[in-house]
């Protein structure tokens, strides 16, 4: 086993970026570049830019942006069009081949789709696909949504009739940007399950993830793109169509992203990250009132606007009192338990001098595994910390997610197999306290029935594969 750190084996979720230009001699590939570093925390594990100039020009590498990208001319990626990907695997193992964007040829030149979210029903489409005749080079489910719409594509000329198509198939999430030739598309799934806005500068429009990827090139944002929506351009004129089933669907935008994936500088779906993460803390105050504490602390990083939220509320004081090594990702998704157990003891070192005989309460945004706060609470413990009070920013995770955040299988959820006060007693702290469902939604501020919280109360907004054990599901 190896640990890299601030080299290549961390693993977060993924983040897509596209660009359109109208202007011929625009280099497409480096605002690309620039948007995926903003989007880094959303995937770790490999990165790859597709342009096209007339030719297909394309670069993928393992490991962080910089790793993938390392001696390598971006400028030689030309083109005024292109897409890119950071990715963090959710159904196929992190290697090179299943590196995004995925990339096929056809009679009309080339397709190339860079893809966030995930496939339930990949299995079964991939070996119709092949039994009509089609080759895979992946283990993904993304090169099985490229094969796919390669296919309706052949069949109806015509991108939009095809995602029309290919919408009654799919089952799960799919946010993604297209690139057939030098065109550019963009699509949500009708759920709206993962994040995608627009934004334009000078010449380009741009497509990303999150809003953070704009801010970087100093792009202005125009909006998210809505569930169901397919972006295109016609004469350089952006455009949009929706998919017929969006009109049936429910918007279904993951809570998730806010309590922990997003970055707390991104704004999505008209909801301020940053602020809704405070409100958290100010709710998580509500459900919780710790009495006669020193200090409210932070587990870095994602949690620190909860902790100060919690502060403003209570008058309890902030502070700090364990830092984040700096040069290390993020931990929740990391491959194996092994990795993430040493990377959470190479994250965060205490500062003994804060510590010492304080009575604290340890926020975080979300329990998973526990092998974050087990080991945060050991490392305070051994500080000499006289009480730790553990407040959590979201429910209990209790149930996998299918839609592109690897939550591991039911049995590696600790809620699925301890009560509360179990949790509590086996890592150790005097009060353990969850955010209620109620309380998320309000401090999100978007109406319950338009989002996602299917692995907080198992209602799930689509379809979930019948066998529910998602280690094997998601093997070939
Ligand atoms: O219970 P677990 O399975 O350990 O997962 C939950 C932890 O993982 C995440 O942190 P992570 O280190 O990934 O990222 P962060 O630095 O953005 O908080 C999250 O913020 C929790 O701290
Ligand atoms: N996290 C994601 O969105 C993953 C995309 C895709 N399912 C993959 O594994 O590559
Ligand atoms: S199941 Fe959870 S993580 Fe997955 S999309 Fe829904 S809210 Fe987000
Ligand atoms: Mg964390």
């Amino acid at each position: 086993m190896t640990i890299l750190i601030g080299e290549n084996i961390l693993k977060d979720k993924c983040g897509i970026v596209g660009i359109h230009s109208k202007n011929k001699d625009f280099n497409a590939a480096s605002s690309i570049y620039y948007g995926l570093y903003a989007l880094q925390h959303r995937g770790q594990e490999s990165a790859g830019i597709v342009t096209f100039d007339g030719d297909l020009h394309q670069h993928h590498g393992m490991g962080l942006l910089t790793d993938a990208f390392k001696g390598f001319d971006i400028s030689t990626l030309s083109g005024e069009s292109g897409i890119g990907h950071v990715r963090y695997s959710t159904t196929g193992d992190s290697e090179l081949k299943n590196s995004q964007p995925f990339v096929t040829d056809f009679d009309q030149g080339f397709l190339s789709i860079a893809h966030n979210g995930d496939i339930i029903n990949s299995n079964e489409i991939r070996h119709d696909l092949i039994r009509e005749g089609f080759k895979f080079y992946s283990t993904t489910d993304s090169e099985v949504l490229c094969n796919l719409i390669k296919k309706e594509y052949n069949k109806t000329k015509n991108l939009i009739q095809t995602i029309e198509n290919v919408s009654d198939v799919l089952r799960g999430s799919y946010t993604i940007v297209i690139l057939i030739n030098n065109e550019l598309f963009a699509i949500r799934d009708p759920a709206g399950l993962k994040p995608l806005a627009i934004a334009k500068k000078d010449d380009y429009y741009m497509i990303a993830s999150e809003s953070v990827a704009f801010d970087v090139v100093g792009a202005k944002f125009i909006r998210d793109v809505l569930p169901g929506e397919i972006v295109y351009f016609e004469n350089h004129e952006i455009k949009f169509e929706f998919m017929s089933i969006s009109k049936t669907t429910s918007k279904s935008h993951c809570v998730f992203e806010y309590v922990y994936f997003a970055r707390p500088d991104s704004v999505i779906d008209g909801r301020d990250v940053y602020q809704t993460r405070l409100n958290i803390g100010k709710n998580m105050f509500k459900e919780h009132k710790i009495a006669d504490v020193d200090v409210v602390m932070p587990v870095p990083d994602s949690s620190i606007p909860v902790a100060i939220g919690y502060s403003r509320a209570s008058g309890v004081p902030y502070g700090e009192g364990l830092i984040k090594n700096r040069y290390i990702g993020r931990t929740f998704i990391m491959p194996t338990q092994e990795e993430r157990e040493l990377a959470v003891k190479l994250k965060v070192n205490p500062i003994k001098s804060e510590l010492e005989g304080k009575k604290i309460v340890l926020v975080d945004d979300s329990i998973v595994r526990g092998t974050t706060s087990a080991g945060m609470i050991q490392i305070l413990r051994e500080a000499n910390v006289k009480e730790i009070h553990m407040l959590i920013g979201s429910p209990p995770i209790i149930s996998p997610c299918y839609y592109g955040v690897s939550m591991a299988s039911k049995k590696e959820l600790i809620v699925a197999n301890y009560t509360i006060e179990e949790i509590r007693e086996k890592i150790d702290v005097d009060y353990l306290g969850y955010l209620s469902i109620e309380s998320l939604v309000d401090a999100i501020g978007i109406p319950k029935k338009d989002l996602c919280l299917g692995c907080m109360n198992e209602e799930y907004p689509t379809d979930v594969p019948k066998n529910r054990n998602i280690e094997t599901y998601y093997k070939f």
